[in-house]
Protein backbone atom coordinates (compact mmCIF):
# COMPACT_ATOMS: atom_id res chain seq x y z
CA UNK A 1 0.00 0.00 0.00
CA UNK A 2 1.60 3.06 -0.88
CA UNK A 3 2.43 5.80 1.80
CA UNK A 4 -0.59 7.97 2.77
CA UNK A 5 0.76 11.23 3.99
CA UNK A 6 -0.79 14.01 6.53
CA UNK A 7 0.49 17.40 6.26
CA UNK A 8 -0.55 19.09 9.61
CA UNK A 9 -0.05 22.56 8.30
CA UNK A 10 -0.54 22.37 4.79
CA UNK A 11 -2.07 25.90 4.00
CA UNK A 12 1.48 27.80 5.59
CA UNK A 13 3.95 28.50 3.56
CA UNK A 14 5.93 25.59 4.29
CA UNK A 15 3.23 23.24 4.36
CA UNK A 16 1.55 24.09 1.03
CA UNK A 17 5.17 23.81 -0.48
CA UNK A 18 5.37 20.30 0.65
CA UNK A 19 1.91 19.56 -0.33
CA UNK A 20 2.50 21.14 -3.93
CA UNK A 21 5.66 18.79 -4.29
CA UNK A 22 4.55 15.66 -2.73
CA UNK A 23 0.60 15.75 -3.55
CA UNK A 24 1.08 13.67 -7.33
CA UNK A 25 3.64 11.09 -5.87
CA UNK A 26 1.49 10.02 -2.49
CA UNK A 27 -1.87 9.93 -0.79
CA UNK A 28 -1.57 13.57 0.77
CA UNK A 29 -4.01 15.20 3.42
CA UNK A 30 -3.71 19.01 4.62
CA UNK A 31 -5.13 20.61 7.42
CA UNK A 32 -5.70 24.44 7.45
CA UNK A 33 -6.98 27.21 9.79
CA UNK A 34 -8.09 30.26 8.95
CA UNK A 35 -7.58 30.01 5.05
CA UNK A 36 -11.30 29.02 4.60
CA UNK A 37 -11.96 30.69 1.09
CA UNK A 38 -9.00 28.51 -0.42
CA UNK A 39 -8.96 24.82 1.12
CA UNK A 40 -12.82 24.49 2.72
CA UNK A 41 -13.60 22.72 -0.51
CA UNK A 42 -10.63 20.73 -0.93
CA UNK A 43 -11.47 16.75 -0.17
CA UNK A 44 -8.30 16.26 1.22
CA UNK A 45 -7.62 19.45 3.45
CA UNK A 46 -9.20 19.27 7.00
CA UNK A 47 -10.29 22.28 9.31
CA UNK A 48 -8.09 22.04 12.32
CA UNK A 49 -7.72 24.17 15.07
CA UNK A 50 -5.07 23.50 17.72
CA UNK A 51 -7.07 24.95 20.40
CA UNK A 52 -9.86 23.16 20.22
CA UNK A 53 -9.67 20.38 17.70
CA UNK A 54 -8.44 16.53 19.22
CA UNK A 55 -5.94 15.55 16.34
CA UNK A 56 -6.28 11.73 17.67
CA UNK A 57 -9.83 12.07 15.72
CA UNK A 58 -8.15 13.00 12.59
CA UNK A 59 -5.71 10.83 12.84
CA UNK A 60 -7.74 8.01 13.28
CA UNK A 61 -9.70 9.16 10.31
CA UNK A 62 -7.12 9.64 7.59
CA UNK A 63 -4.88 7.00 9.33
CA UNK A 64 -1.71 8.26 7.88
CA UNK A 65 1.52 6.39 7.57
CA UNK A 66 3.45 9.49 7.60
CA UNK A 67 2.50 12.61 9.72
CA UNK A 68 4.44 16.08 8.36
CA UNK A 69 4.30 18.64 11.45
CA UNK A 70 4.57 22.10 10.26
CA UNK A 71 1.62 24.10 12.19
CA UNK A 72 1.66 27.08 13.49
CA UNK A 73 -0.20 28.51 16.73
CA UNK A 74 0.02 28.73 20.42
CA UNK A 75 3.13 26.81 21.36
CA UNK A 76 1.74 24.79 24.58
CA UNK A 77 -0.71 23.74 22.63
CA UNK A 78 1.06 22.88 19.93
CA UNK A 79 3.22 20.64 22.66
CA UNK A 80 0.18 18.89 23.72
CA UNK A 81 -0.51 18.23 20.13
CA UNK A 82 2.86 16.49 19.31
CA UNK A 83 2.66 14.27 22.63
CA UNK A 84 -1.03 12.84 21.25
CA UNK A 85 1.07 12.39 17.13
CA UNK A 86 4.19 10.70 19.46
CA UNK A 87 1.63 8.54 21.08
CA UNK A 88 -0.16 7.59 17.68
CA UNK A 89 3.49 7.19 15.70
CA UNK A 90 4.12 4.88 19.25
CA UNK A 91 1.53 2.16 18.55
CA UNK A 92 0.80 2.58 14.79
CA UNK A 93 3.18 0.10 13.11
CA UNK A 94 5.45 1.97 10.72
CA UNK A 95 4.31 5.41 10.81
CA UNK A 96 6.84 7.95 11.06
CA UNK A 97 6.83 11.90 12.55
CA UNK A 98 8.49 14.70 10.55
CA UNK A 99 8.61 17.55 12.38
CA UNK A 100 9.90 20.91 10.89
CA UNK A 101 11.85 22.34 13.35
CA UNK A 102 13.66 25.42 13.04
CA UNK A 103 17.74 27.28 13.41
CA UNK A 104 16.26 28.85 16.70
CA UNK A 105 16.96 25.75 18.66
CA UNK A 106 20.22 27.18 18.69
CA UNK A 107 19.59 30.85 19.31
CA UNK A 108 20.96 30.22 22.39
CA UNK A 109 24.21 29.75 20.80
CA UNK A 110 25.58 32.31 19.01
CA UNK A 111 28.83 32.00 18.48
CA UNK A 112 29.59 29.68 15.52
CA UNK A 113 26.98 28.02 12.90
CA UNK A 114 25.01 24.66 14.04
CA UNK A 115 25.91 20.80 12.90
CA UNK A 116 23.55 17.55 13.27
CA UNK A 117 25.45 16.20 16.20
CA UNK A 118 25.75 19.92 17.99
CA UNK A 119 23.72 19.87 21.57
CA UNK A 120 21.41 22.57 20.78
CA UNK A 121 20.58 25.58 23.53
CA UNK A 122 17.25 27.82 22.91
CA UNK A 123 16.81 30.88 24.93
CA UNK A 124 13.38 32.11 22.65
CA UNK A 125 9.98 30.65 23.06
CA UNK A 126 9.84 29.41 19.79
CA UNK A 127 13.29 28.08 20.06
CA UNK A 128 12.26 26.35 23.44
CA UNK A 129 9.22 24.97 21.95
CA UNK A 130 10.54 23.27 19.01
CA UNK A 131 13.77 21.85 21.20
CA UNK A 132 10.83 20.41 23.18
CA UNK A 133 9.14 18.68 20.52
CA UNK A 134 12.32 17.59 19.15
CA UNK A 135 13.13 15.45 22.79
CA UNK A 136 9.66 14.42 22.55
CA UNK A 137 10.44 12.51 19.45
CA UNK A 138 13.51 11.33 20.38
CA UNK A 139 11.96 8.77 22.64
CA UNK A 140 10.15 7.30 19.84
CA UNK A 141 11.99 4.20 18.30
CA UNK A 142 15.10 5.55 15.95
CA UNK A 143 12.95 4.86 12.73
CA UNK A 144 10.20 6.25 13.64
CA UNK A 145 10.71 9.92 13.60
CA UNK A 146 12.83 12.78 11.31
CA UNK A 147 13.65 16.10 12.41
CA UNK A 148 14.34 18.60 10.13
CA UNK A 149 15.76 21.68 11.24
CA UNK A 150 15.26 24.71 8.33
CA UNK A 151 17.23 27.92 8.01
CA UNK A 152 15.79 31.08 7.08
CA UNK A 153 13.34 29.85 4.26
CA UNK A 154 13.50 32.32 1.07
CA UNK A 155 11.38 31.97 -2.29
CA UNK A 156 9.73 33.26 -4.83
CA UNK A 157 6.55 33.68 -3.12
CA UNK A 158 8.50 33.51 0.51
CA UNK A 159 6.89 36.10 3.08
CA UNK A 160 10.11 37.92 3.85
CA UNK A 161 11.16 38.59 0.23
CA UNK A 162 7.33 39.37 -0.58
CA UNK A 163 8.28 41.93 2.06
CA UNK A 164 11.38 42.84 0.59
CA UNK A 165 9.42 43.18 -2.66
CA UNK A 166 6.53 45.72 -1.36
CA UNK A 167 9.39 47.70 0.45
CA UNK A 168 10.98 48.45 -3.11
CA UNK A 169 8.05 49.16 -4.56
CA UNK A 170 6.51 51.35 -1.58
CA UNK A 171 10.19 52.34 -1.05
CA UNK A 172 9.62 51.86 2.46
CA UNK A 173 12.51 50.47 5.18
CA UNK A 174 13.40 47.20 5.26
CA UNK A 175 15.36 45.94 8.27
CA UNK A 176 18.83 44.06 7.93
CA UNK A 177 21.18 42.69 10.32
CA UNK A 178 24.88 43.47 9.38
CA UNK A 179 26.19 41.12 12.74
CA UNK A 180 23.90 38.35 11.37
CA UNK A 181 25.00 35.31 9.93
CA UNK A 182 23.14 32.69 7.86
CA UNK A 183 22.25 29.76 6.15
CA UNK A 184 19.47 29.69 3.77
CA UNK A 185 17.27 27.64 1.75
CA UNK A 186 14.22 27.81 -0.47
CA UNK A 187 10.58 26.32 0.09
CA UNK A 188 11.13 24.40 -3.69
CA UNK A 189 14.25 23.16 -2.21
CA UNK A 190 13.41 22.02 1.08
CA UNK A 191 10.38 20.21 -0.15
CA UNK A 192 12.34 17.94 -2.89
CA UNK A 193 14.77 17.02 0.39
CA UNK A 194 11.88 16.54 2.21
CA UNK A 195 10.55 14.46 -0.17
CA UNK A 196 13.21 12.24 -0.88
CA UNK A 197 13.47 11.57 2.94
CA UNK A 198 9.72 9.93 3.00
CA UNK A 199 10.37 7.89 -0.30
CA UNK A 200 14.52 6.90 1.44
CA UNK A 201 12.75 6.44 4.74
CA UNK A 202 15.54 8.04 6.24
CA UNK A 203 14.95 8.82 9.81
CA UNK A 204 16.88 11.23 12.74
CA UNK A 205 18.31 14.72 12.51
CA UNK A 206 18.49 16.90 8.77
CA UNK A 207 19.75 19.98 8.67
CA UNK A 208 18.25 21.67 5.43
CA UNK A 209 20.02 24.57 3.60
CA UNK A 210 22.86 26.25 1.99
CA UNK A 211 26.91 24.71 2.59
CA UNK A 212 27.76 28.21 2.96
CA UNK A 213 26.92 31.42 4.99
CA UNK A 214 26.52 34.92 4.46
CA UNK A 215 25.25 38.02 6.31
CA UNK A 216 21.36 39.13 6.46
CA UNK A 217 22.55 42.37 5.25
CA UNK A 218 24.44 41.31 2.36
CA UNK A 219 21.93 38.75 1.67
CA UNK A 220 19.15 40.85 0.92
CA UNK A 221 21.20 43.75 -0.72
CA UNK A 222 22.39 40.98 -2.86
CA UNK A 223 18.39 39.87 -3.76
CA UNK A 224 17.47 43.56 -4.06
CA UNK A 225 20.39 44.33 -6.49
CA UNK A 226 19.24 41.10 -8.74
CA UNK A 227 15.53 42.10 -8.40
CA UNK A 228 15.80 45.67 -10.53
CA UNK A 229 17.44 49.01 -10.25
CA UNK A 230 15.31 50.28 -7.09
CA UNK A 231 16.09 50.00 -3.61
CA UNK A 232 14.00 49.43 -0.38
CA UNK A 233 15.01 51.87 2.71
CA UNK A 234 17.54 49.64 4.12
CA UNK A 235 17.37 49.88 7.82
CA UNK A 236 20.58 48.37 9.61
CA UNK A 237 20.23 47.42 13.19
CA UNK A 238 23.13 45.98 15.02
CA UNK A 239 22.36 43.61 17.91
CA UNK A 240 25.96 43.14 18.94
CA UNK A 241 29.60 44.01 18.17
CA UNK A 242 30.72 40.09 16.80
CA UNK A 243 29.29 38.41 14.52
CA UNK A 244 26.44 36.39 15.67
CA UNK A 245 25.50 32.70 14.09
CA UNK A 246 22.27 31.47 13.21
CA UNK A 247 22.76 28.29 10.80
CA UNK A 248 21.97 25.31 10.52
CA UNK A 249 24.91 23.49 7.95
CA UNK A 250 23.71 20.60 6.70
CA UNK A 251 27.24 18.46 7.22
CA UNK A 252 25.94 14.53 7.59
CA UNK A 253 22.30 15.09 6.31
CA UNK A 254 22.53 14.83 2.38
CA UNK A 255 24.80 12.92 -0.14
CA UNK A 256 23.42 13.73 -3.18
CA UNK A 257 24.57 16.41 -5.34
CA UNK A 258 21.11 18.17 -6.09
CA UNK A 259 20.30 18.20 -2.34
CA UNK A 260 23.47 20.64 -2.03
CA UNK A 261 23.70 24.29 -3.13
CA UNK A 262 25.29 27.44 -1.79
CA UNK A 263 23.98 31.10 -1.22
CA UNK A 264 24.35 32.16 -4.62
CA UNK A 265 22.23 29.51 -5.81
CA UNK A 266 19.25 30.74 -3.87
CA UNK A 267 19.61 33.97 -4.40
CA UNK A 268 19.69 33.33 -8.42
CA UNK A 269 16.39 31.17 -7.28
CA UNK A 270 14.84 34.08 -5.83
CA UNK A 271 15.32 36.41 -8.22
CA UNK A 272 14.87 34.21 -11.39
CA UNK A 273 13.36 35.86 -14.35
CA UNK A 274 13.69 39.19 -12.60
CA UNK A 275 17.26 39.67 -12.65
CA UNK A 276 18.27 41.72 -16.26
CA UNK A 277 20.38 39.58 -18.52
CA UNK A 278 23.02 41.82 -19.79
CA UNK A 279 25.44 41.14 -22.84
CA UNK A 280 28.33 40.67 -21.09
CA UNK A 281 26.99 37.68 -18.92
CA UNK A 282 25.72 35.90 -21.56
CA UNK A 283 28.52 35.94 -23.44
CA UNK A 284 30.57 34.79 -20.45
N1 LIG B 1 9.23 30.18 7.34
C1 LIG B 1 10.47 29.96 7.77
O1 LIG B 1 11.46 30.64 7.41
C2 LIG B 1 10.71 28.85 8.75
C3 LIG B 1 9.64 28.16 9.34
N2 LIG B 1 9.91 27.17 10.26
C4 LIG B 1 8.85 26.46 10.98
O2 LIG B 1 7.91 25.82 10.09
C5 LIG B 1 6.59 25.90 10.64
C6 LIG B 1 5.66 26.51 9.61
O3 LIG B 1 6.21 27.74 9.25
P1 LIG B 1 5.48 28.60 8.13
O4 LIG B 1 4.91 27.71 7.07
O5 LIG B 1 6.42 29.69 7.75
O6 LIG B 1 4.27 29.22 8.98
P2 LIG B 1 2.84 29.72 8.42
O7 LIG B 1 2.33 30.67 9.42
O8 LIG B 1 2.93 30.10 6.98
O9 LIG B 1 1.94 28.35 8.49
C7 LIG B 1 1.49 27.91 9.74
C8 LIG B 1 0.45 26.80 9.51
O10 LIG B 1 -0.15 26.49 10.76
C9 LIG B 1 -1.56 26.76 10.67
N3 LIG B 1 -2.03 27.32 11.93
C10 LIG B 1 -1.76 28.55 12.44
N4 LIG B 1 -2.40 28.68 13.63
C11 LIG B 1 -3.07 27.52 13.86
C12 LIG B 1 -3.92 27.03 14.90
N5 LIG B 1 -4.21 27.78 15.96
N6 LIG B 1 -4.44 25.76 14.79
C13 LIG B 1 -4.14 25.00 13.72
N7 LIG B 1 -3.35 25.39 12.69
C14 LIG B 1 -2.82 26.64 12.78
C15 LIG B 1 -1.73 27.73 9.53
O11 LIG B 1 -3.05 27.61 9.00
P3 LIG B 1 -3.70 28.85 8.14
O12 LIG B 1 -2.63 29.30 7.17
O13 LIG B 1 -4.89 28.24 7.44
O14 LIG B 1 -4.06 29.90 9.14
C16 LIG B 1 -0.67 27.22 8.57
O15 LIG B 1 -1.14 26.08 7.89
C17 LIG B 1 6.70 26.74 11.91
O16 LIG B 1 6.73 25.86 13.03
C18 LIG B 1 8.03 27.44 11.77
O17 LIG B 1 8.65 27.64 13.02
C19 LIG B 1 11.21 26.85 10.62
C20 LIG B 1 12.26 27.53 10.05
C21 LIG B 1 12.09 28.52 9.05
C1 LIG C 1 12.95 40.54 13.75
C2 LIG C 1 14.43 40.24 13.89
C3 LIG C 1 14.99 39.20 13.18
N1 LIG C 1 16.34 38.96 13.32
C4 LIG C 1 16.98 37.88 12.55
C5 LIG C 1 16.88 36.53 13.26
C6 LIG C 1 15.80 35.81 12.48
O1 LIG C 1 15.92 34.42 12.43
C7 LIG C 1 15.96 36.39 11.08
C8 LIG C 1 14.66 36.34 10.33
O2 LIG C 1 13.70 36.80 11.23
P1 LIG C 1 12.40 37.53 10.69
O3 LIG C 1 11.45 37.61 11.84
O4 LIG C 1 12.78 38.76 9.99
O5 LIG C 1 11.87 36.54 9.57
P2 LIG C 1 10.85 35.39 9.83
O6 LIG C 1 10.69 34.70 8.52
O7 LIG C 1 9.61 35.88 10.49
O8 LIG C 1 11.62 34.45 10.89
C9 LIG C 1 11.73 33.14 10.61
O9 LIG C 1 13.07 32.84 10.96
C10 LIG C 1 13.32 31.49 10.74
C11 LIG C 1 14.76 31.20 11.06
C12 LIG C 1 12.35 30.65 11.54
O10 LIG C 1 12.72 29.78 12.32
C13 LIG C 1 10.91 30.93 11.31
O11 LIG C 1 10.12 30.19 12.22
C14 LIG C 1 10.69 32.40 11.46
O12 LIG C 1 10.87 32.73 12.83
O13 LIG C 1 16.34 37.75 11.27
C15 LIG C 1 17.15 39.72 14.14
O14 LIG C 1 18.35 39.48 14.22
N2 LIG C 1 16.58 40.73 14.85
C16 LIG C 1 15.26 41.03 14.75
O15 LIG C 1 14.79 41.98 15.40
Amino acid sequence: MGKRILILGASGFIGNALYSELQSYFDVYGTYYSNFSDFSKNQVFYHFDVEKDDVEALLNTIKPSVIISCLGGQFDRLLDVHKQLSSYAMVTPNCRLFFISTVKVFDGIKSYPALETDKAFAISNQGKYALAVEKLLKELPAQRYAIIRLPLVLGVNAPVVTNLKYAIASQDVFEIYPDLVINVTTDTRLSQQIHYLVNQSKYGIFHVGSSDLIHHSDLFEEISEKLGSNKPIFKQVYESNTDRFEAVLPKKSFSLKEHKYNVLDIVNEVTLNQSIPTLKTTLL
